[in-house]
């Protein structure tokens, strides 16, 4: 199994360096989180890490392979799949349509034989049709493969992404917010497709996601970027618990109020001035059902 291990990263754009020599490791089988206000670099690591941006320095090895310099479809080559913060699926085409899409880089025949049928052809897109099937049970879409997935819900066509995803067979999976946007059920199943898919397919996953209470309780080590700095990092129960972290979601009046409780002044529900995004709560709740 292969460990993904992020060294000195940095990726600068036109005066603003958005990671600043950011260094992690993504154990095998493991769940990671990359947690961080607005703004604070998680996306462009995942850019990176997908081929999309181009890194400034630093190294990012998967298994053997150094990422930093591969287009994305050979990153992809080497069982590392992403799903997107905004959902990024063909709106016409059926749920098992979209799904096949994610086993191309895994079909032989090509593009001709497929189109003239050929007997080949026919059995291998039977076969990987077969898998799609077996792969929208396990995330609970089966029931919608033929609906085109415009017409799904928004949670259903979230699970649809990580279905495509995971019909890559991918050794690696980077998520993106994977339950923005989700009420407190779709959440829930959600999280629990997340964890079957490490248990029953030994996959790692990478996690960039903005609600805290399935930050804690699915990941098994957490990385804190603020401002394009690693700030912390460790398993979750400590990573909550650290000054830096309480500083960067709460800003500096918070830590000195705060006497191992976690809160922002004013009213309840109400923002605080400065309170950036992703507000960070005590202990290691459910799944919160709430969205940040
Ligand atoms: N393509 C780009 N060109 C210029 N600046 C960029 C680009 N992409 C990101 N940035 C900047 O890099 C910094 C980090 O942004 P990034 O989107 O990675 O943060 P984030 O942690 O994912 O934030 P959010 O939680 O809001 O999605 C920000 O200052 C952002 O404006």
């Amino acid at each position: 199994m292969s460990e993904l291990k992020v060294t000195d990263l940095t990726v600068k754009f036109a005066g603003i360096t958005a990671l600043d020599h950011v260094g992690f490791t993504v154990e095998p089988g493991s769940i990671h989180a990359i947690i961080g206000p607005n703004g604070a670099g998680k996306s462009t690591c995942f850019n990176v890490l997908s081929g999309v941006y181009k890194a400034t320095s630093g190294s990012v090895r998967f298994g053997g392979a150094e990422l930093t310099r591969m287009p994305p479809h050979k990153i992809a080559a080497l069982g590392v799949a992403r799903t997107f913060q905004n959902i990024a699926l063909s709106r016409f085409q059926s749920v098992e349509d979209n799904v096949m899409l994610g086993r191309h880089r895994l079909m032989r025949a090509g593009f001709l034989s497929t189109g003239l049928h050929l007997p080949h052809a026919r059995r291998e897109d039977a076969r990987h049709r077969a898998r799609v099937r077996e792969i929208a049970r396990f995330v609970g879409v089966a029931e919608y493969l033929d609906a085109p997935v415009g017409m799904l819900p928004y949670g259903v066509q979230k699970r649809v992404e990580l279905a495509r995803a995971l019909a890559m067979e991918p050794k690696l999976l980077l998520l993106d917010e994977p339950v923005a946007g989700m009420n407190g059920g779709e959440r829930r199943a959600m999280a629990e497709v997340i964890v079957a898919a490490r248990a029953d397919l030994g996959i790692s996953i990478l996690l960039v996601e903005h609600d805290m209470g399935m930050v804690m309780r699915l990941a098994d080590q957490v990385t804190v970027l603020d401002f394009g700095r690693k700030i912390a990092s460790g398993p979750p129960a400590q990573v909550q618990n650290d000054p830096e972290v309480i500083r960067a979601y709460l800003g500096e009046q918070a830590v000195q109020q705060q006497d191992g409780v976690v809160m922002a002044k004013g009213a309840p529900g109400q923002a605080q001035a400065g309170v950036r995004e992703g507000a960070l709560p005590q202990g290691a709740p459910e799944a919160s059902g709430e969205q940040s």
